[in-house]
């Protein structure tokens, strides 16, 4: 029987073919010998191993044929018709690459340096109405190589001299896209500013280069996961699978081979990926899942992150890459996929009287039964505690933000219970400094809180969270043998206290997804004060799918200078990521009022609507939620169809969707514009303004994190509005 790979190059397969290429391959994995398949030498090919075979009358399939131990092994290229087909496998070369151990595919066809582009380098301040924004990039190339010494590490000639030219991302991309993907890849670490040794890591390129190009070596090399290869061997099932992704979903079957070293790893405790956005945390968490279920069905795999909405996305996304593994409900074998608040609820619905109340006691000092009913809006809560409590603190400690969360991290985190506990425990992290009278003023507030609440038959999505905790602690099972966690810079202490009890200590307990430039809720923690462990157990992907490097760079220069801290305390880089894809600079709208900033960003919308970009395709991202509601009835009285998107609906297909940033979170859209960029606008005054002067720092980082989570939501191209800062000025004092 031979085996197969899938090229990851290969043309999309019309959709009307692909069932005919499907079947074609299936009979060539049973037998290449068929009647019907044709597999046929090609004459005068530049490679002897060239093949076509008859997908159909119109169609040939392009294959290379290898033979190693006695075992025919074919590498699919691609599905052509019948003349474009007979030319490709005429002219296309088998190669291996000896320096980086990887096959390649070569076309006897000349490869044109790129004209150069000139993009202006402006920065931010500088920038004129409606310029083009291009943040400093620099070519580390020319630095350390030159074209032979780069021809050395494998780097084809062809290649090796346009990419130490290139002046700008654009011109660096059209070389990597015309390179093989390893090469290509390959070039962008360079570029970026890796060593080769670090490059030749991160690709998973073996220690030494290879020393024959034999078919042996060939196939050896495919069934270690090459760049850009996709060996399926024997399985139809993977041969299906590998062609229904091609066109689009390509992360089900390309995974880069670091995402596949952190997809497949196995390690002694919690482990922690970072990495900024885009750079396919959530593809490796869904390809885990898969992993470990395949690897031990019996177990109870829990995927979870910050929000319902995002749960709900990660479980669509893993129905296509996994359709037949159990989707299953928190404690059962499978794989189940839930909001951390709602795995948190579930432990409540489904505890016992007895587990409650001991839970009740320990967390809220009541051995009441607790009540049903959440308190969905915590700042009327809290203002209204304040006013019965009226404790004698300034107004930003009476401020319900401060309130929040000094009882989030603070009072249920410790599990604190009166004002004397207050009174002493440690404020780790905490910015504002309290002193002895301060914090009994805040007790009495604190006690309102829970006293009102308690009568209303409410609790707080952290202190279910912390009743939860305490449920799961007090049993002597866990309910979960591997926790798989998304968005995980915006989980509160309770919500890690949750998770530590959901899964015993061990191996591969836990494992972490993080980026904390996105941090746009809550406060720095670090995981060890909850338990968790990482020891070292922690790596960075920095290699963006979603957006081009220009976007990427604009959304960076939007965190410079502020100083970034992980999940384990530590200072977070952000200057080493990097783009496979280029495309025009982000543009900076500067407008003098609402109105011109709804006409500005109709006629961007009308422009790719006309280009046949989908609407829906379009994001529009503002700051409040008013501001969604009015620019998407500005667009609508435009005639733009349009339509606010509330945090937990469905896009509509031929509406361009208005959001805020809070909810763009974790979607990406092929355009994106971001309302309202100004000084005067982001930080938002009514975000800042009553936060203590110690808080005030991370409230304008995490309005920081807001605008670059927003920027970084666009694959393509993305529009920036700035009002100038009388308007918004005036507007506040309206
Ligand atoms: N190996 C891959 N091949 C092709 N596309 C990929 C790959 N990995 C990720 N992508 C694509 O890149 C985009 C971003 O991936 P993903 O959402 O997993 O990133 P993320 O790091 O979780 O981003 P964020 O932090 O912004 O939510 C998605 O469109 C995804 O399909």
């Amino acid at each position: 029987m031979p085996y197969v790979t899938m090229a990851s190059h290969q043309s999309k397969v019309d959709g009307s073919i692909k069932n005919q290429v499907l079947d074609f391959l299936h009979k060539l994995q049973k037998d290449d010998t068929t009647p019907g398949l044709h597999i046929e030498p090609m004459i005068d090919a530049r490679d002897r191993r060239a093949r076509t075979g008859r997908v159909s009358k119109q169609y040939r399939a392009v294959l290379f044929r290898l033979d190693s131990g006695g075992q025919a092994h074919y590498i699919y290229h691609g599905t052509y018709n019948h003349d474009d087909a007979i030319r490709i496998a005429r002219n296309t070369i088998l190669d291996f690459n000896l320096a980086l151990g990887m096959p390649e595919f070569r076309y006897e066809e000349p490869v044109e340096t790129p004209e150069p582009v000139f993009t202006p380098r402006v920065t931010y301040e500088q920038t004129a109405p409606t310029e083009p924004i291009a943040p400093e990039w620099v070519n580390h190339l020319p630095e350390n190589w030159d074209t032979e010494s780069l021809i050395e590490t494998g780097i084809s000639e062809a290649f090796a001299a346009p990419a130490l030219a290139a002046s700008t991302p654009a011109e660096l991309t059209a070389v990597i896209d015309r390179a093989p993907e390893a090469q290509g890849l390959m070039l962008l670490g360079l570029a970026t500013g890796d060593s080769l040794e670090a490059v030749r890591t991160d690709l998973g390129l073996p220690a030494t280069p290879a020393t024959d190009d034999s078919d042996d070596s060939i196939v050896e090399a495919l069934k270690s996961s090459s760049v850009g290869f996709v060996y399926v061997g024997e399985s139809p099932d993977e041969l299906r699978e590998a062609l229904e992704s091609m066109d689009i979903d390509r992360w089900r079957v390309f995974l880069h081979p670091e995402q596949k070293r952190y997809a497949e790893g196995s390690w002694k405790g919690a482990y922690r990926l970072s990495g900024g956005a885009g750079t396919g945390k959530t593809v490796v968490l869904l390809h885990r899942a898969r992993y470990l279920y395949r690897g031990e069905p019996d177990s109870r795999i829990v995927l979870t992150t910050f929000t319902r909405t995002l749960a709900d996305s990660l479980a669509e996304n893993f129905s296509r890459l996994a359709p037949k593994i159990p989707q299953v409900g928190l404690g059962e074998p499978g794989v189940a996929i839930t909001g951390i608040d709602q795995i948190a609820s579930h432990v409540l619905a489904t505890a016992t009287d007895d587990e409650k109340q001991l839970a009740a006691e320990r967390v809220l000092g009541v051995a009441a039964t607790i009540g049903n009913q959440r308190v969905t809006n915590a700042k009327k809560a809290w203002d209204d505690a304040v006013v019965m409590a009226d404790p004698d603190v300034t107004e930003e400690l009476a401020n319900p933000a401060f309130l929040e969360q000094e009882y989030v991290y603070i009072v249920l985190a410790n599990r604190i219970l009166d004002e004397r506990s207050y009174v002493r425990v440690a404020r780790t992290g905490r910015g504002t400094p309290l002193n002895r009278r301060q914090r009994q003023e805040l007790w009495k507030v604190f006690a309102q809180f829970r006293a009102t609440t308690q009568i209303d038959g409410q609790l707080s999505f952290p202190e279910v969270a912390a009743l939860a905790a305490e449920i799961l602690e007090a049993r002597e099972a866990p309910i979960a043998d591997h926790v798989l966690v998304d968005e995980a810079q915006d989980l509160n202490p309770l919500h890690w206290q949750l998770l530590r009890a959901l899964v015993a200590e061990g191996r591969n307990d836990l494992f972490i997804a993080e980026d904390s430039h996105q941090r746009i809720y809550g406060h720095k923690i670090t995981l060890s004060q909850y338990g968790i462990n990482i020891r070292g157990r922690a790596r960075r992907l920095r290699l963006n799918y979603r957006t081009t490097a220009e976007n990427l760079a604009y959304a960076i220069s939007i965190l410079d200078g502020n100083a970034i801290t992980d999940l384990e305390g530590e200072g977070e880089r952000s200057d080493d990521y990097r783009s496979v894809r280029s495309g025009p600079a982000p543009r900076i709208l500067d407008v003098s009022n609402a109105d011109d900033e709804m006409i500005a960003v109709a006629s961007e919308i009308t422009r790719w609507i006309d280009d046949g970009v989908k609407p829906e395709a379009i994001g529009v991202l503002a700051r409040a939620e008013s501001r969604a509601r009015d620019a998407a009835s500005a667009l609508v009285d435009r005639n733009i169809p349009a339509s606010q998107r509330r945090r937990d609906a469905e896009l509509t297909p031929g509406q361009v969707p208005v959001m805020t940033m809070h909810s763009a979170k974790g979607i990406e859209f092929q355009h994106v514009i971001v309302l309202g960029a100004g000084s005067g606008e982001i930080p938002a005054p009514w975000a800042i303004d009553r936060l203590t002067e110690a808080d005030r720092e991370d409230g304008i980082l995490r309005e920081r994190s807001l605008l670059y989570v927003a920027a970084t939501r666009a694959r393509d191209e993305l529009v920036v509005t700035r009002r100038a800062k009388e308007t918004t000025d005036r507007s506040r004092s309206e």
